[in-house]
């Protein structure tokens, strides 16, 4: 534990929740943009729009608070309220990580979109849709919860 951050933990957790709502927002938003963007003809103005709106809420929102997620959760970790050898813990971290991994993803999907060179259907992204929804489930209840 660092001393100096003993107190700050209520601090660090509100700002974690925080960021985590923001990341959330634009996890489950982007995919849905990508359910539209995929039937809008490429070159067309509804694509260009598209790409716009894609790329601000990748760059000013979604990567700002992840990091800022992955940032106030470490700093959780460092004010030693929670022991580092708690399943919930590790559970929580893994499935954290299939979703920093979705992240990416989305991230190539919409440089693919920029590049107008797209391959998925608006099916596949409604589909991709669900996954950080259901992530997010399962970190609320493994947090919360704490079953383990
Ligand atoms: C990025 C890596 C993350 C780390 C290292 C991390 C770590 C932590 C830690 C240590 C706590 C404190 C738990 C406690 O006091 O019992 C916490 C709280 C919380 N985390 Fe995370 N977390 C991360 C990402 C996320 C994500 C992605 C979500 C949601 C989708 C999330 C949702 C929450 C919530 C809702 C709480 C508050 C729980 C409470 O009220 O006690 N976290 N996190």
């Amino acid at each position: 534990m660092i001393d100096a951050f003993a107190g700050a933990y209520p601090w660090f957790k509100a700002l974690h929740v925080i960021s985590v709502i923001a990341w959330m927002a634009g996890m489950f938003y982007l995919p849905r943009l990508f359910v539209y963007h995929a039937d809008a003809a490429p070159g067309s103005e509804l694509s260009e729009r598209f790409k716009v709106m894609e790329r601000r809420l990748l760059k000013a929102i979604i990567n700002p608070a992840m990091i800022a997620t992955w940032l106030f959760g470490i700093l959780i970790l460092t004010t030693g309220a929670v022991s580092l050898s708690e399943g919930w813990l590790h559970a929580k971290i893994a499935l954290v990580l299939i979703m920093s991994g979705m992240h990416g993803a989305f991230s190539a999907w919409r440089r693919a979109f920029a590049e107008d060179r797209n391959r998925h259907s608006a099916r596949f992204y409604r589909w991709m849709n669900e996954v950080p929804t259901v992530l997010m489930i399962g970190i609320v209840i493994l947090v919360i919860v704490k079953p383990f």
